[in-house]
Protein backbone atom coordinates (compact mmCIF):
# COMPACT_ATOMS: atom_id res chain seq x y z
CA UNK A 1 0.00 0.00 0.00
CA UNK A 2 1.57 3.75 -0.62
CA UNK A 3 0.40 6.64 1.57
CA UNK A 4 -2.01 7.10 -1.06
CA UNK A 5 -3.75 4.96 -0.61
CA UNK A 6 -3.93 4.91 3.65
CA UNK A 7 -5.03 8.67 3.12
CA UNK A 8 -7.87 7.57 1.15
CA UNK A 9 -9.07 4.78 3.28
CA UNK A 10 -9.08 7.15 6.15
CA UNK A 11 -11.19 10.00 4.12
CA UNK A 12 -13.71 7.68 3.29
CA UNK A 13 -14.03 6.05 6.50
CA UNK A 14 -14.23 9.74 7.97
CA UNK A 15 -16.90 10.92 5.79
CA UNK A 16 -18.63 8.05 6.61
CA UNK A 17 -19.19 9.34 10.42
CA UNK A 18 -21.44 12.21 9.72
CA UNK A 19 -23.55 10.35 7.06
CA UNK A 20 -24.14 7.97 9.84
CA UNK A 21 -25.00 10.56 12.00
CA UNK A 22 -21.98 9.60 14.59
CA UNK A 23 -19.97 13.31 15.08
CA UNK A 24 -21.69 17.41 14.62
CA UNK A 25 -18.68 19.46 13.61
CA UNK A 26 -15.19 18.14 14.50
CA UNK A 27 -16.05 15.83 17.15
CA UNK A 28 -14.30 12.85 16.30
CA UNK A 29 -11.29 10.66 14.22
CA UNK A 30 -10.90 7.94 11.95
CA UNK A 31 -7.22 6.29 11.00
CA UNK A 32 -6.33 3.64 8.87
CA UNK A 33 -3.14 1.87 9.18
CA UNK A 34 -0.34 0.55 6.93
CA UNK A 35 1.20 -2.37 8.91
CA UNK A 36 3.95 -2.92 6.39
CA UNK A 37 4.85 0.29 6.60
CA UNK A 38 4.37 0.82 10.70
CA UNK A 39 2.05 4.18 10.04
CA UNK A 40 -1.02 5.02 9.83
CA UNK A 41 -3.24 7.91 8.78
CA UNK A 42 -5.35 10.08 10.54
CA UNK A 43 -8.20 12.89 10.46
CA UNK A 44 -5.97 16.60 10.97
CA UNK A 45 -7.02 18.05 14.13
CA UNK A 46 -10.26 20.42 13.95
CA UNK A 47 -10.67 20.28 10.22
CA UNK A 48 -14.46 19.97 9.65
CA UNK A 49 -15.89 16.93 7.27
CA UNK A 50 -16.96 18.97 4.20
CA UNK A 51 -13.59 20.56 4.31
CA UNK A 52 -11.44 17.08 4.16
CA UNK A 53 -9.62 15.43 1.57
CA UNK A 54 -7.53 12.31 1.24
CA UNK A 55 -4.25 14.38 0.69
CA UNK A 56 -5.17 16.34 4.21
CA UNK A 57 -4.98 13.17 6.03
CA UNK A 58 -1.92 13.01 8.15
CA UNK A 59 0.69 10.04 7.90
CA UNK A 60 1.87 9.01 11.24
CA UNK A 61 4.02 6.36 13.15
CA UNK A 62 3.20 4.22 15.87
CA UNK A 63 4.57 6.67 18.46
CA UNK A 64 3.06 9.09 16.87
CA UNK A 65 5.10 11.12 15.28
CA UNK A 66 4.45 13.01 11.86
CA UNK A 67 6.28 11.27 8.64
CA UNK A 68 4.16 12.97 6.00
CA UNK A 69 1.48 15.66 6.32
CA UNK A 70 1.55 19.84 6.68
CA UNK A 71 -1.67 19.58 9.05
CA UNK A 72 -1.75 19.00 13.00
CA UNK A 73 -2.71 15.13 13.36
CA UNK A 74 -6.00 14.83 15.55
CA UNK A 75 -5.48 15.80 19.33
CA UNK A 76 -6.12 11.89 20.07
CA UNK A 77 -3.42 10.70 18.08
CA UNK A 78 -1.09 9.03 20.70
CA UNK A 79 -4.25 7.12 21.62
CA UNK A 80 -4.58 5.29 18.30
CA UNK A 81 -0.28 4.79 18.05
CA UNK A 82 -0.78 3.18 21.07
CA UNK A 83 -3.84 0.74 20.68
CA UNK A 84 -2.00 0.09 17.03
CA UNK A 85 1.62 -0.83 18.71
CA UNK A 86 -0.02 -3.36 21.28
CA UNK A 87 -2.63 -4.73 19.34
CA UNK A 88 -0.77 -6.04 16.01
CA UNK A 89 -4.33 -7.36 14.23
CA UNK A 90 -6.17 -3.68 14.25
CA UNK A 91 -5.80 -1.29 11.01
CA UNK A 92 -8.35 0.73 11.33
CA UNK A 93 -9.51 2.99 14.86
CA UNK A 94 -12.64 5.08 15.39
CA UNK A 95 -13.34 7.68 17.93
CA UNK A 96 -16.47 9.37 18.09
CA UNK A 97 -18.78 11.85 20.47
CA UNK A 98 -22.04 10.18 19.37
CA UNK A 99 -24.49 11.23 21.55
CA UNK A 100 -25.39 8.27 23.57
CA UNK A 101 -22.78 6.53 23.46
CA UNK A 102 -21.08 9.18 24.95
CA UNK A 103 -23.81 9.46 27.45
CA UNK A 104 -23.18 6.06 28.64
CA UNK A 105 -19.29 7.14 28.78
CA UNK A 106 -20.28 10.07 30.80
CA UNK A 107 -22.28 7.88 33.43
CA UNK A 108 -18.84 5.75 34.02
CA UNK A 109 -21.25 2.81 33.05
CA UNK A 110 -20.39 -0.11 31.01
CA UNK A 111 -23.78 -1.11 28.78
CA UNK A 112 -25.47 -3.72 30.00
CA UNK A 113 -26.45 -6.47 27.71
CA UNK A 114 -30.12 -6.51 27.27
CA UNK A 115 -31.15 -7.72 24.26
CA UNK A 116 -30.31 -9.67 20.96
CA UNK A 117 -28.57 -6.65 18.77
CA UNK A 118 -25.77 -6.39 21.42
CA UNK A 119 -25.40 -9.90 21.72
CA UNK A 120 -25.41 -10.49 17.82
CA UNK A 121 -22.27 -8.08 17.79
CA UNK A 122 -21.19 -8.79 21.46
CA UNK A 123 -21.45 -11.36 24.26
CA UNK A 124 -20.22 -8.93 27.04
CA UNK A 125 -21.70 -5.79 28.39
CA UNK A 126 -19.73 -2.88 26.58
CA UNK A 127 -16.88 -1.89 29.17
CA UNK A 128 -16.75 1.85 30.37
CA UNK A 129 -13.01 2.28 31.37
CA UNK A 130 -12.62 4.72 34.50
CA UNK A 131 -12.23 8.36 34.23
CA UNK A 132 -8.71 9.64 33.97
CA UNK A 133 -6.82 10.30 37.12
CA UNK A 134 -5.39 13.74 38.05
CA UNK A 135 -1.85 12.81 37.06
CA UNK A 136 -2.84 11.27 33.62
CA UNK A 137 -4.35 14.23 33.12
CA UNK A 138 -1.41 16.49 33.49
CA UNK A 139 0.90 13.72 32.03
CA UNK A 140 0.60 12.09 28.80
CA UNK A 141 -3.01 12.41 28.43
CA UNK A 142 -3.45 11.08 24.99
CA UNK A 143 -1.00 8.05 25.46
CA UNK A 144 -2.70 7.32 28.76
CA UNK A 145 -5.65 6.92 27.40
CA UNK A 146 -4.78 4.14 25.05
CA UNK A 147 -3.62 2.47 28.27
CA UNK A 148 -6.16 2.77 30.35
CA UNK A 149 -8.34 1.39 27.56
CA UNK A 150 -5.85 -1.28 27.43
CA UNK A 151 -5.93 -2.17 31.22
CA UNK A 152 -9.91 -1.92 31.14
CA UNK A 153 -10.10 -4.87 28.84
CA UNK A 154 -7.13 -6.89 31.15
CA UNK A 155 -9.35 -5.87 34.03
CA UNK A 156 -12.10 -7.94 32.30
CA UNK A 157 -9.79 -10.59 31.00
CA UNK A 158 -11.23 -9.48 27.54
CA UNK A 159 -9.10 -9.37 24.69
CA UNK A 160 -9.09 -6.45 21.85
CA UNK A 161 -10.37 -9.45 19.37
CA UNK A 162 -13.25 -10.39 21.93
CA UNK A 163 -14.54 -6.77 21.54
CA UNK A 164 -13.98 -4.16 19.42
CA UNK A 165 -15.69 -1.08 21.41
CA UNK A 166 -15.16 0.79 24.48
CA UNK A 167 -16.31 3.90 26.41
CA UNK A 168 -13.56 5.85 28.07
CA UNK A 169 -15.27 7.60 31.59
CA UNK A 170 -16.09 11.03 31.45
CA UNK A 171 -14.81 11.17 27.66
CA UNK A 172 -16.57 9.25 24.88
CA UNK A 173 -16.17 5.78 22.77
CA UNK A 174 -13.16 4.44 20.67
CA UNK A 175 -13.98 1.28 18.25
CA UNK A 176 -11.35 -0.32 16.19
CA UNK A 177 -11.48 -3.32 13.64
CA UNK A 178 -9.41 -5.13 11.15
CA UNK A 179 -10.31 -2.45 8.87
CA UNK A 180 -11.45 1.35 9.22
CA UNK A 181 -14.80 0.44 7.62
CA UNK A 182 -15.07 -2.27 10.13
CA UNK A 183 -14.17 0.24 12.74
CA UNK A 184 -16.77 2.68 11.69
CA UNK A 185 -19.10 -0.39 11.15
CA UNK A 186 -18.64 -0.88 15.21
CA UNK A 187 -18.85 2.45 16.14
CA UNK A 188 -22.75 2.82 14.40
CA UNK A 189 -23.59 -0.41 16.37
CA UNK A 190 -22.11 0.70 19.77
CA UNK A 191 -24.25 3.84 19.19
CA UNK A 192 -27.38 2.33 18.37
CA UNK A 193 -26.97 -0.57 21.14
CA UNK A 194 -26.09 2.66 23.71
CA UNK A 195 -30.11 4.18 22.79
CA UNK A 196 -31.72 0.97 22.75
CA UNK A 197 -30.24 0.24 26.50
CA UNK A 198 -31.05 3.78 27.77
CA UNK A 199 -34.64 3.57 26.38
CA UNK A 200 -34.61 0.19 27.67
CA UNK A 201 -33.44 1.24 31.74
CA UNK A 202 -35.88 4.23 31.15
CA UNK A 203 -39.54 2.03 30.61
CA UNK A 204 -37.86 -0.66 32.89
CA UNK A 205 -35.77 0.46 35.46
CA UNK A 206 -35.20 -3.52 36.42
CA UNK A 207 -35.09 -4.95 32.51
CA UNK A 208 -32.99 -7.71 33.45
CA UNK A 209 -30.15 -8.73 31.52
CA UNK A 210 -30.21 -11.52 28.36
CA UNK A 211 -29.73 -14.86 29.30
CA UNK A 212 -26.52 -16.37 29.04
CA UNK A 213 -28.52 -19.15 26.33
CA UNK A 214 -30.15 -16.19 24.28
CA UNK A 215 -26.63 -14.21 23.97
CA UNK A 216 -24.77 -17.28 22.77
CA UNK A 217 -27.71 -18.45 20.19
CA UNK A 218 -27.84 -14.89 18.81
CA UNK A 219 -23.95 -14.77 18.23
CA UNK A 220 -23.38 -17.95 17.31
CA UNK A 221 -25.84 -16.87 14.36
CA UNK A 222 -23.70 -14.44 13.09
CA UNK A 223 -20.46 -15.30 13.77
CA UNK A 224 -18.21 -18.55 13.44
CA UNK A 225 -16.74 -20.23 10.56
CA UNK A 226 -17.75 -18.94 6.74
CA UNK A 227 -19.72 -15.81 8.38
CA UNK A 228 -19.30 -12.78 6.30
CA UNK A 229 -20.98 -11.03 9.29
CA UNK A 230 -18.76 -8.68 11.01
CA UNK A 231 -15.70 -9.33 8.71
O1 LIG B 1 -12.03 14.18 22.37
C1 LIG B 1 -12.06 15.18 21.71
C2 LIG B 1 -12.58 16.42 22.32
O2 LIG B 1 -13.06 16.20 23.64
C3 LIG B 1 -11.60 15.11 20.29
O3 LIG B 1 -11.63 13.78 19.92
C4 LIG B 1 -12.42 15.79 19.24
O4 LIG B 1 -12.64 17.12 19.55
C5 LIG B 1 -11.70 15.71 17.89
O5 LIG B 1 -10.43 16.33 17.97
P1 LIG B 1 -9.52 16.50 16.69
O6 LIG B 1 -10.19 17.47 15.76
O7 LIG B 1 -9.42 15.12 16.06
O8 LIG B 1 -8.21 17.01 17.21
Amino acid sequence: MSYQDIQEAAYEANMQLPKLGLVLFTFGNVSAADRSKGVFAIKPSGVPYDQLSPDKMVIVDFDGKTVEGKLRPSSDTLTHAVLYKHWEKIGGIVHTHSTYATAWAQSQRDIPIFGTTHADHNTVDIPCAPPMSDEMIQGDYEYQTGFQIMNALKDRNLSYEDIEMILVGNHAPFTWGKTPDKAVYNSAVLENVAQMALLTEQINPKAPRLKDALIRKHYERKHGPHSYYGQ
